[in-house]
């Protein structure tokens, strides 16, 4: 398990008092700290560095002063050995950062010869792997009197770490992946900085230098190569050398020159300044943990370590982490733009919103996730834009359809209140209204996804586009229908009321060539009609010359013909019917060839006319039954109507059976008639003859004298004509008689029941014989009057005059 150094006693380990930002990074028993994330956030500052951060470690024998160096350059809190005790201080690997401006890690590292041999032979070369993966700079701390020894530790330290630098950097820089960070490391090189100490000898820092140089080609010389790798020490090494001299014989010159080396390790504008970018891992700093841990796990598991293959895991795991940091505010973001697509809202400048949201997530993982392995992030890119703009298009795409409806939806009600408010005006034109409406729609519309498509965005809304379009065709087209039926029905309407004059004007005079005009009125009519019809299409943007406008043309037609077939159905009710033929009958039988009503007198064939004029008007019956359209050019032309147009079925207007019936109902009001005739010259020429009103005054005389002279009958003579007056004034001698008939018929009955009785009462009654019931001569005749029927006499057709003549007109008879 990792653990901490933090807080560490001196009196525990013989060590100075430790620090707090010191970190064990891989302890005794090689296990990695999992506290380095938080280290470099929160103690370091550096886990936002990027690239701009430097790792060094030290290598050298156990106690050679490595930890005393590094505090030395770098600020550190290394713990060093007390110089009482001389006890092995530093154990696996520590961490700490220096405190310089510039962020550099460094690493320091358990010394050589601090383990048992087969131990220490092991962890030497997994420290120097790991040390050399993650880090840039090498520190070989080493005795000046080492230096051309031969020492098998600093030789087997030497050629451990050149070992393990080839196995990293060797074979021709490992994978590829095109990124920023994997070229980087498979070019980098690596800074092996000697640091001589104790340099008390009077031999120059250029003569221990050679010495080592002549070492590490010889060392450099035994390796065996992997194939394709570049064979010379400097494509992979950079060396340096420094000496400090002896600190516990000439500490001030120690110090001195601790200080002049530790400028090289500060001084950015230094021309000896160690950190060169060349030397980079160029692994991101917030990678860093992640990185080092898959370094050391593959390292203490003796796997092979493939640094293209660490960069790879890195930069996918990272990528991973960054993508599902950039998708938390883009969601957060997002999630109202969602909840208004769900409730059917049209957000202003969603197109804005939505492409900076998706730039900002983008963004944000860029920021990062750019640093890693260039084909990592590719791919990681392209999943985050992918995921991005799914959820994105989801939104986009229902708000697209919010501002398609609500398109529609204004579509259609701004067009009624439009066509409403100018179908009253004269300049009133559909196409232009409804035309004005949808460009005010289609920009709402292009308003509201404007900038939805934005550039990079794997979306159009093209398609939405199109069934919009379609859609609001669709509308216009059944606006244009309604307007079209409008029209049509205007026109029938005006034709409806433009025939009803002709109409019942023509077919009141029953003139036989009645249909010819009646007709000839509808083909005008339907002319105007085809040449209003015509503007009011063009009008509505009908495109002349297309089905449409004769699809439109033989509807109206069917329309108008309709119209006015129902107003002759009206005028052939029967009533109607029967009036026209009583007009008819009454026309030619009452007045005479100039219009004069005629006097009936006995010398008068009155059955020669009644026949006449009954027959003159019951030939006009079938003429009103039946429209002849054959007086109409345009009632049988070829595509007048729509296809399927039953126009002969409009045609009928009584049918045979209703004539039927009409003729007969009309012949017994034409009878009436001629009874009528025949009264009113009984009536008119019925007189007493001269001879017989003198003989009534010669026989009549005395009793005249008599009332004339008496006072009483004088003046009952008086009463009475004076009712007779007023009976006569006011019409009532009819009612008056057929009263005074009833009267008299009971009482002449009556009186006969009293005189059979009494006769019954004197004499037995003859079995033989029984008694006869004698009517009145005067309730046989009332009752032959009431039994028989009028118009038996007018009903014999063709017998007219014989009935009007004979016997068969018993009111003559009286
Ligand atoms: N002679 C000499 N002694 C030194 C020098 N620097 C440090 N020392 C002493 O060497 C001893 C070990 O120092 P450290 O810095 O702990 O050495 P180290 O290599 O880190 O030790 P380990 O971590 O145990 O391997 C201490 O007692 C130091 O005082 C030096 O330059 N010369």
């Amino acid at each position: 398990m990792a653990a901490a150094g933090m807080m560490r006693r001196s009196d525990s380990n013989g060590k100075e008092a430790s620090s707090a930002t010191r970190l064990q990074l891989i302890d005794e028993e090689q296990q990695f700290s999992d506290q380095l994330t938080g280290f470099m956030q929160n103690k370091w500052g550096m886990y936002e560095a990027g690239f701009d951060y430097d790792v060094v470690a030290v290598f050298g024998s156990q106690s050679t002063g490595k930890s005393t160096l590094l505090n030395r350059l770098f600020g550190t809190r290394f713990d060093v050995m007390s110089e009482a005790q001389r006890q092995q201080t530093t154990r696996g690997i520590w961490a700490d950062r220096a405190t310089s401006e510039n962020s550099v890690l460094i690493l320091d590292v358990e010394g050589t010869d601090g383990r048992e041999r087969g131990e220490q032979q092991d962890f030497e070369r997994k420290s120097a792997l790991f040390s050399l993966a993650v880090g840039e700079v090498v520190i070989v701390n080493l005795w000046e009197n080492m230096v051309g020894l031969y020492n098998g530790a600093n030789l087997g330290l030497l050629k451990t770490v050149m070992e393990v630098n080839l196995q990293l950097f060797g074979g021709g820089g490992g994978g590829g992946g095109g990124g920023e960070g994997q070229q980087a490391s498979a070019k980098s090189k690596t800074l092996l900085f000697f640091v001589i100490r104790d340099h008390v000898s009077p031999a120059p820092l250029e003569s221990l230098a050679r010495t080592l140089r002549a070492d590490l080609a010889r060392i450099w010389e035994g390796l065996g190569k992997p194939a394709g790798a570049p064979p010379a020490f400097d494509a992979y090494f950079d060396v340096r050398f420094a000496s400090l001299p002896h600190k516990l014989l000439q500490p001030e010159a120690f110090e001195a020159g601790a200080r002049e080396l530790r400028r090289a390790f500060r001084d950015r504008g230094a021309a000896d300044y160690v950190f060169r970018s060349e030397y980079r891992r160029r692994v991101p700093a917030d990678g860093f943990p992640a990185y080092a841990q898959g370094v050391w796990a593959a390292v203490a598991h003796n796997k092979d370590l493939d640094l293209p293959t660490q960069q790879e895991l890195l930069a996918q795991f990272r990528c991973d982490e960054i993508a599902a940091a950039a998708l938390e505010p883009f969601r957060a973001a997002l999630a109202p733009l969602r909840q208004g697509a769900q409730d059917g809202l049209v957000a202003d400048g969603l197109g804005g919103a939505a492409q900076a949201m998706r730039a900002a997530a983008l963004g944000d993982f860029d920021a990062q996730a750019r640093r890693y392995h260039g084909g990592v992030y590719a791919k990681r890119r392209a999943a985050l834009a992918a995921a991005l703009d799914a959820e994105l298009h989801a939104v986009l795409v229902a708000h697209v359809r919010n501002a398609a409806a609500a398109a529609c939806a204004a579509f259609g009600r701004d067009c009624a209140r439009a066509i409403g408010e100018a179908s009253a005006r004269a300049d009133y034109a559909f196409a232009a209204v409804v035309g004005g409406v949808r460009a005010a729609v289609e920009a709402a519309y292009a308003r509201a996804v404007d900038g939805l498509a934005f550039a990079g965005a794997p979306w159009s809304f093209g398609a939405e586009a199109r069934q919009l379009a379609a859609a609001l065709d669709a509308q216009t087209g059944e606006l244009r229908a309604r307007e079209v039926a409008r029209v049509v029905a205007r026109l029938a309407d005006d034709t409806r009321a433009a025939m009803a004059d002709v109409v019942a004007e023509r077919l009141g005079g029953g003139a036989a060539d009645m249909w010819r005009h009646v007709l000839a009125a509808f083909d005008g009519e339907a002319e105007a009609c085809d040449a209003r019809l015509a503007r009011a299409l063009e009008a509505a943007g009908v495109e002349a010359g297309g089905g449409e406008p004769a699809a439109a043309a033989r509807r109206m037609h069917a329309a108008l013909w309709d119209g006015v077939a129902g107003l002759l159905r009206d005028e052939s009710a029967d009533a109607a019917v029967l009036q026209r033929l009583r007009a008819a009958v009454e026309d030619a039988f009452r007045y005479d060839a100039h219009g004069l009503p005629r006097v009936w007198t006995p010398a008068d064939d009155i059955d020669a006319h009644f026949a006449a004029a009954r027959d003159a008007a019951r030939a006009l019956l079938p003429r009103l039954a039946r429209v002849d359209a054959g007086a109409s050019r345009v009632l049988h032309a070829e595509g007048f109507f729509p296809a399927g147009y039953d126009v002969a079925r409009t045609l009928v207007l009584v049918a045979a059976g209703r004539q039927r019936d009409l003729a007969k109902r009309f012949a017994r009001e034409a009878d009436a008639l001629f009874m009528e005739a025949k009264r009113s010259v009984v009536a008119t020429h019925g007189r007493v003859p001269p001879w017989v009103l003198v003989l009534l005054v010669l026989l009549g005389w005395n009793e005249a004298m008599a009332v004339l002279f008496n006072p009483v009958y004088l003046v009952l003579v008086c009463l009475v004509g004076g009712a007779a007056f007023v009976v006569h004034s006011l019409g009532l001698w009819a009612p008056l008689l057929r009263a005074a008939n009833g009267v008299s018929g009971i009482a002449g009955d009556h009186v006969h029941r009293l005189l059979v009785e009494a006769v019954n009462r004197t004499e037995p009654p003859v079995a033989s014989n029984p008694p006869l019931r004698r009517r009145s001569s005067r309730t046989k005749a009332k009752e032959e009057i009431e039994m028989e029927p009028i118009g038996r006499s007018g009903s014999g057709s063709g017998s007219g005059s014989a009935a009007g003549s004979g016997s068969e007109s018993p009111s003559l008879q009286q």
